[in-house]
């Protein structure tokens, strides 16, 4: 049977129509999508994607997927991305996969964003998971006490006992709040740490979230 990720992503390919700019996603279930999208290429569907990190550029080009960049365009019609965490206003908490200053960059830039979850990404307030927050490098021994002001505990991300680094070079700090009562709120306070690059906090951002709960669809709308 289908597992409930692959479903959502293909659900969202009927969003996708020719000669669209299409902003990828990173994650296992934008993986699925990539699948799909690659079959309909073949069929013949003229798509253009941008990805947002280098694993779905690694995985798009060996799918056959052709690639842009913003060097080439900076209107992109439609992304397709996943989440770790949807609360019911369509807030997102994103960054587990370690990609989120691409993928925000990315989303932001799509007149649409869709998100493709399976139901154990539903939350009904966000925080249930570490908020990831990248920061720089540089200085983010102080970075990591001013967000922990914050009120969080947050851990520096390691891969095989180092600091997790990411596409542009950073660390990610995942940050465990008792919960997240105002993601926009939060998302600009921590913003104005400066060795703060971004935030996993996307409030306002998706369109439409798509939902598969036990091979049954759900289209949410904002
Ligand atoms: O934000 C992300 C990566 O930075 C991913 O979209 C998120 O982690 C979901 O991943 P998956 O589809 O593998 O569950």
């Amino acid at each position: 049977m289908m597992e409930d990720k692959q479903m959502a992503a293909e659900a969202s390919i009927q969003y996708i129509k020719d000669g669209m700019t299409v902003g990828l996603g990173s994650g296992s279930t934008v993986n699925f999508m990539l699948e799909k999208l690659a079959e309909r290429i073949k069929e013949g569907l003229t798509i253009k994607g941008i990805p947002s990190s280098l694993k779905t550029e690694r995985f798009a080009k060996q799918l056959g997927i052709p690639l842009t960049d913003f060097s080439n365009t900076t209107k992109i019609d439609i992304a397709i991305d996943g989440a770790d965490e949807v609360d019911p206003n369509l807030h997102l908490l994103k960054g587990g996969g370690g990609s989120l200053v691409r993928e925000k960059i990315v989303d932001q830039a799509a007149d649409r964003l869709i998100i493709i979850v399976d139901s154990s990404k539903t939350v009904s307030k966000l925080g249930d998971s570490p908020l990831p927050v990248e920061v720089l490098p540089f200085g983010f021994e102080v970075t990591t006490e001013q967000i922990a002001a914050f009120g969080c505990t947050p851990v520096l991300r390691k891969r095989d006992g180092q600091p997790f680094v990411s596409d542009n070079g950073n660390y990610i700090v995942d940050c465990k709040f008792a919960s997240i009562e105002d993601p926009q709120a939060l998302h600009e306070k921590l913003k104005q740490i400066t060795g703060v690059v971004e935030t996993g906090l996307f409030p306002q951002m998706a369109h439409n979230v798509i939902i598969a709960r036990e091979g049954r669809i759900d289209i949410l709308e904002r």
